[in-house]
């Protein structure tokens, strides 16, 4: 079972390392207070601890299995403007850098977010992380990005903000002021006005309080940011205090890998054309590879290296890259092609979804885990075998049963009755 119980201290939070490895226990019961877990255990110890207590909610959980929250570490998830025509042009053999070089991809997102106001901008937002968490995120990294210029780069980082302290779920938020150069500027006039307009306002929004922003990311590539201007522009965010989780080595290898492990990044996303050494200074580094089964799938692209990270012991993490171009809010598809097409295993996915998405957000020491004193997000499957969540391609409307954020439930899924989800 799962209870929920009213606060009467504080929980002291614990560090968890981020490992390649889970421990799944019969019998299970999660006690949550004051939006942590305060105990967790095989269901005959928690429940001789709490015997004399009352709780708001109980749940009971037999055959179904309790996981900790899904964790979505690569999101794009403010913006205007679909691009279901651009995935027809795709379908007919169109490349994503010839679309982005005739003016369209991020380009048209750019131009319809742009012309769009705040409130219609924070309202499709919500829908969409709505959409998220009944998929079982409690956890999502939200970028901006399709404003490139202060005043709607700014716009988008409000939205995020105005999400973060209205909606049950959590978010780390990403300024991505470098996610394309803008028309009419060179890479080096865009790079120029990141450093010496963009990060100075933000660094003032973040002291007085209006806005917390935790990462920074530029998307190195070819015909993009090129090394030199992606080191300027990261190494400016880390200076005003903010974590490097940047897009590299995805259409062309770039030495991007090299560079983040160099600069302290702690996630790179992407990485289908990383090298040997790239790997290896990753894993050193402790910089996380964030790997996007939607994109390579969708964009036809070589597959990454998931194996090789493993083996060579980078803490390997997925994300859905929702976007215009990549649209799946879907966590647990992302472990499924993370499975088929990575070939990681269903451990190392669920892991790669909780604890290592955790991590290449700084935050896995309050999420990712079911662990006393970290935050009471959870989901509950209605299956006996977890495995389910992934294995039932596009199936987990039916099989997520709750979700719950920091010990309360958000969403409560009507469509599983007393059977099981099979
Ligand atoms: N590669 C760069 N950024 C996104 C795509 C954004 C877009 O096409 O709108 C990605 O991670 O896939
Ligand atoms: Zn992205």
């Amino acid at each position: 079972p799962v209870a929920c119980k009213k606060p009467e201290k504080e929980n002291a939070e614990r560090a968890a390392v981020p490992r390649a490895g889970s421990r799944f226990v019969r019998s299970l019961s999660v006690v949550c207070r004051d939006g942590c877990i305060k105990a967790v255990g095989r269901a005959d110890v928690i429940r001789n601890q709490f015997s004399g207590a009352t709780f708001e909610k109980v749940i009971d959980c037999s055959g179904k299995c309790v996981l900790p929250g899904l964790v979505d570490a690569h999101t794009h998830p403010v913006w205007a403007g679909d691009r279901v025509h651009e995935f027809a042009m795709k379908l007919a053999g169109a490349s994503y850098m010839e679309i982005h070089q005739a003016g369209g991809g991020i380009h048209f997102t750019v131009e319809h977010t742009r012309k769009a106001t705040e409130e219609e901008l924070f309202n499709t937002f919500k829908h969409r992380l709505e959409r998220m968490r009944r998929a079982g995120s409690t956890l999502v990294e939200c970028k901006s990005g399709y404003g490139l210029n202060l005043e709607t780069e700014l716009k988008m980082l409000r939205v995020i903000e105005r999400a973060k302290q209205s909606m049950d779920i959590g978010i780390s938020s990403t300024y991505c002021g470098a996610h394309s150069v803008p028309k009419g500027k060179t890479a080096t006039e865009a790079t120029d006005d990141i450093i010496n307009n963009h990060l100075p306002k933000l660094k003032e929004l973040q002291l007085s309080g209006e806005i917390h922003v935790n990462n920074i990311d530029v998307f190195c590539e070819k015909g993009v940011f090129d090394l030199e201007s992606t080191r300027r522009i990261l190494q400016a965010g880390k200076d005003i205090g903010l974590q490097i989780n940047f897009h590299g080595d995805e259409l062309h290898p770039m030495k991007s890998a090299e560079l983040g492990a160099e600069l302290g990044a702690r996630a790179i996303s992407h990485l289908e054309e990383v090298s040997d050494e790239g790997i290896t200074a990753m894993a050193r580094a402790k910089c996380a590879a964030v790997l996007l089964p939607t994109t390579a799938y969708m964009l036809r692209l070589k597959q990454p290296q998931a194996r090789k990270m493993l083996e060579e012991g980078v803490i390997v993490a997925l994300g859905s890259d929702f976007n215009p171009n990549a649209y799946c809010f879907s966590m647990p598809m992302v472990m499924h092609l993370a499975c088929v097409n990575m070939k990681m295993s269903m451990n190392e996915a669920l892991v790669a979804a909780t604890i290592n998405a955790a991590y290449a957000l700084g935050k896995s020491d309050t999420h990712g885990s079911i662990e006393a004193g970290k935050q009471g997000d959870l989901i509950i499957i209605n299956s006996p075998r977890w495995e389910h969540l992934i294995y039932q391609f596009g199936g987990h409307e039916a099989l997520i049963n709750y979700v719950i954020v920091k010990g309360k439930v958000i969403y409560q899924n009507e469509m599983c009755g007393t059977m099981s989800s099979y």
